[in-house]
């Protein structure tokens, strides 16, 4: 059957070569009245991904990129270096690679949250108050004495997109979750490849 390239979720635009989505059959998308955002960095180099394991405020205990809310007067960019130095004590080459849209229960707000990555940076890479960087390899399998990705300590669905970035394939994606905070779960999500970097346009 072919894929139906309209489908794409409210607040989100692109120009579609495919998608995933999953959930419960039948169910919506919330709605909500305002964006937040943020920004979450990933530096992939060859067949290592740098991420961090979080120590405090949302998320506690799971890997993620590096990354946070973007402060009034700084562009996403900005941020998103500043977070990566803030919380891994590296600069990189930063380059705009998603964006993710995520709902959840309890605020009426989306979290908006520009993805990006590198293939390089400079600095030492340093454990910071708030995450422990670790390497992993993007092998299933794991290589170099790396293990494979966590996606089981990971937000879930992040396996949907992270092998995106890995790739450098351009995506836009959202998912709504229901529970409470760290423990929220998803019950709906969509995640689409675009044709080109200038489909960005949410
Ligand atoms: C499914 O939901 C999420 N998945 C993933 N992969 N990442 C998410 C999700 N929701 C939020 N995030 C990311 C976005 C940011 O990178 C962090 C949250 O940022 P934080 O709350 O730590 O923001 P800071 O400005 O660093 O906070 P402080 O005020 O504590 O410094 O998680």
């Amino acid at each position: 059957m072919p894929e139906d390239l309209n489908v794409i979720p409210p607040g989100l635009k692109g120009n579609l070569v495919h998608y995933i989505s999953g959930g419960e059959e039948g169910s919506l998308w919330k709605e909500y009245t305002n964006v937040r955002y943020y920004t979450n960095a990933f530096v992939v180099q060859g067949q290592k991904i740098l991420l961090g394991h979080k120590k405090r405020g949302w998320g506690q205990e799971k890997y993620n990129g590096f990354g946070g809310k973007v402060d009034a007067g700084e562009t996403s960019l900005e941020a998103a270096k500043r977070e990566l130095k803030e919380e891994a004590g590296i600069d990189a080459p930063l380059e705009h690679a998603g964006i993710l849209l995520f709902l959840t229960d309890g605020v009426d707000w989306a979290f908006h949250i520009d993805i990006y990555r590198a293939d390089s940076y400079s600095g030492e890479v340093q454990e910071s108050e708030e995450m422990k960087p670790e390497w992993f390899s993007t092998l299933p399998e794991g290589t170099d004495g790396l293990s494979s990705i966590p996606y089981s300590k990971m937000w879930e669905t992040d396996e949907c997109w992270l092998p995106l970035v890995i790739a450098n394939k351009p995506f836009v994606g959202r998912a709504d979750f229901v529970g409470d905070k760290d423990k929220s779960k998803p019950y709906k999500w969509w995640y689409g490849v675009l044709k080109d970097e200038e489909a960005f346009d949410v």
